[in-house]
């Protein structure tokens, strides 16, 4: 166990240089809810500090679009008490915020396509040292509770719309 500059107790490993050990998330974040919380406080369990890379709108193209700009959604998460710092992706290149974020571990989200064994890879390929982890999934704790933010619109539309 180690702790946080705020002194929340983390089960991240200590690096030996006694640098921050920094932890990386990533994700689109359009309109935020409790599965985010769950995802980036897991996340930020595994380093001393979190930083976030937010998609850009025109890389998100495996659901539909965000409704929030790239600018208020990077805003947003970097508000978040857990988060360090909320970083906009990158247009073409993935690992040009990777490299200057220069993480010790990288956590994916629970159902992100992206692939654990083909990730570490691409750093290796790219001279990055950071582990490729996945953190876990939230369930509804109540009756109601919405976990994801198409779950949010589809109830929107169908109350609203
Ligand atoms: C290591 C890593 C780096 C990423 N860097 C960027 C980036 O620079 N720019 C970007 O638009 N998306 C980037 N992404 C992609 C998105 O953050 C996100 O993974 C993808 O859109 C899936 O988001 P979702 O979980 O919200 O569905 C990166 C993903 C990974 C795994
Ligand atoms: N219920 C949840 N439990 C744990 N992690 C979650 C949950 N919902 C989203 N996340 C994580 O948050 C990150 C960003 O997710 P994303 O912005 O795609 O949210 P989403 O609500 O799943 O979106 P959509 O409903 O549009 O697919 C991803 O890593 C995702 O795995």
């Amino acid at each position: 166990m180690s702790e946080r500059e705020d002194g929340a107790a983390t089960d991240a490993d200590q690096r030996p240089d006694g640098e921050p050990r920094v932890a990386l998330a990533q994700g689109t974040f359009d309109i935020l809810h409790p599965g985010h919380l769950h995802y980036l406080q897991e996340a930020a369990a595994h380093g001393d500090e979190l930083h976030v890379i937010v998609a850009r709108r025109d890389n998100v193209t495996h659901k539909p679009k965000p409704v929030c700009p790239d600018r208020q959604r990077r805003d947003m998460v970097a508000a978040l008490s857990v988060v360090d710092e909320a970083h906009l992706g990158h247009p073409e290149d993935f690992f040009v915020p990777v490299r200057d974020i220069d993480p010790d571990v990288i956590v994916l989200g629970f159902d992100q396509h992206h692939d654990e064994a083909s990730i570490a890879d691409a750093l290796a390929a790219e001279g990055i040292d950071a582990e490729v982890t996945r953190a876990t999934g939230r369930d509804p704790g109540y009756d109601g509770e919405l976990l994801s933010t198409g779950d949010i619109i589809d109830r929107l539309i169908a109350q609203r719309g």
